[in-house]
């Protein structure tokens, strides 16, 4: 099995509304996975299918193997969740929350309680009522409840929405550590770049409820992102040169006269050569790389960098 969740064509409307339409996603063990897209673009939509929250108008979700369905109960024991902001009772204390959730799902004990409660950094307020926690405490509570069933897959969703960002760098690094120290495979949801690009392994970019790419961000580091840009006064000869000359058809015009090269094989000494030799004055040249930053905003026209 190469991926322990992965969909098909999921697809979701309500009444003539498209909600989330033909998405496919492929989730591997051992990987944070990070949902991005701006707000509204399908993201709690997607994981409440995955989580069986609501049905799929069409498509299927295969979660460890199997296809899902309402009835999946054995592999939905697997996975634990957080969907949207979490929920408790108020009045109690974060310990008396996480037990109550433990013997309504049949999974109680003290020591997956206590357990979670270290895991989230929480056992020192775990017998103050949550009415006196904080927002990043709740979220963390929440995630401690998801991790109670020792899940193998942990779907979250906008964890660290409202948190300022010592809270949020505390969530990533929890993270971290459920993933890499305690194996858990984790798919994470967020509308805000730089929170996901520093924990994912791999992003889904998602928006207007299409996806619109999945990538490692391993091959968005090593691969087709780099390029050479190069400044010129004289833009339409420098084109000529690249594409008759050079024989270069990989590249593109920016703005006031730069042009990215996207070629792999290209060198600056090579062009800025080319473009000399050629009448063309070239004002700079060197390398760069695209980030997830470049690439979020080419898909979806808009980039959060809130924090
Ligand atoms: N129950 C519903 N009925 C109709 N439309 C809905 C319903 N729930 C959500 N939507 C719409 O579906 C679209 C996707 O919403 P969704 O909550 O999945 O996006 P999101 O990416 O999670 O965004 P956000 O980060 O703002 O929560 C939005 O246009 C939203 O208004």
């Amino acid at each position: 099995m190469q991926y322990i969740l992965q969909t098909n064509q999921l697809t979701k409307r309500i009444d003539e509304k498209e909600l989330v339409v033909d998405v496919d996603l492929h989730i591997r063990k051992g990987e944070i996975y990070g949902f991005l897209g701006p707000n509204g673009a399908g993201k709690t939509t997607v994981m409440k299918m995955l989580t069986n929250l609501w049905k799929p108008t069409s498509g299927t979700i295969e979660l460890f193997g199997e296809i899902l369905t309402p009835k999946s109960y054995e592999v939905l024991k697997r996975m634990g969740s957080m969907i949207e902001f979490p929920t408790f009772y108020d009045h109690m204390t974060g310990r008396e929350n996480l037990r109550l959730h433990g013997e309504y799902m049949g999974y109680y004990n003290v020591n997956s309680v206590e357990e979670a409660l270290r895991i989230l950094d929480l056992t020192s307020a775990a017998d103050q009522p949550v009415k006196r926690y904080s927002l990043g405490m709740k979220e963390r509570l929440g995630i401690a409840r998801a991790i109670m069933c020792k899940p193998e897959l942990l779907i979250l969703d906008e964890p660290t929405n409202g948190l300022d960002p010592a809270g949020m760098k505390q969530i990533r690094d929890l993270l971290k550590t459920l993933c890499t120290e305690y194996g858990i495979t984790i798919m994470v949801s967020s509308h805000i770049l730089s929170e996901i690009e520093s924990i994912a392994d791999t992003v889904g970019i998602i928006h207007h409820g299409r996806m619109r790419k999945e990538i490692s961000m391993r091959d968005i580091e090593e691969s087709n992102l780099n390029y050479i840009e190069v400044t010129v006064l004289d833009e339409k000869r420098a084109v000529y040169v690249l594409s008759e000359k050079l024989g270069l058809s990989n590249f593109k015009l920016v703005e006031g006269g730069t042009i990215r090269i996207y070629d792999p094989e290209a060198s600056t000494s090579q062009l800025s050569k080319a473009l000399s030799l050629n009448d063309v004055e070239v004002l700079f040249i060197g390398r760069n790389t695209e980030t997830l930053e470049d690439y979020f905003l080419k898909l979806t026209g808009e980039v959060d960098r809130s924090c």
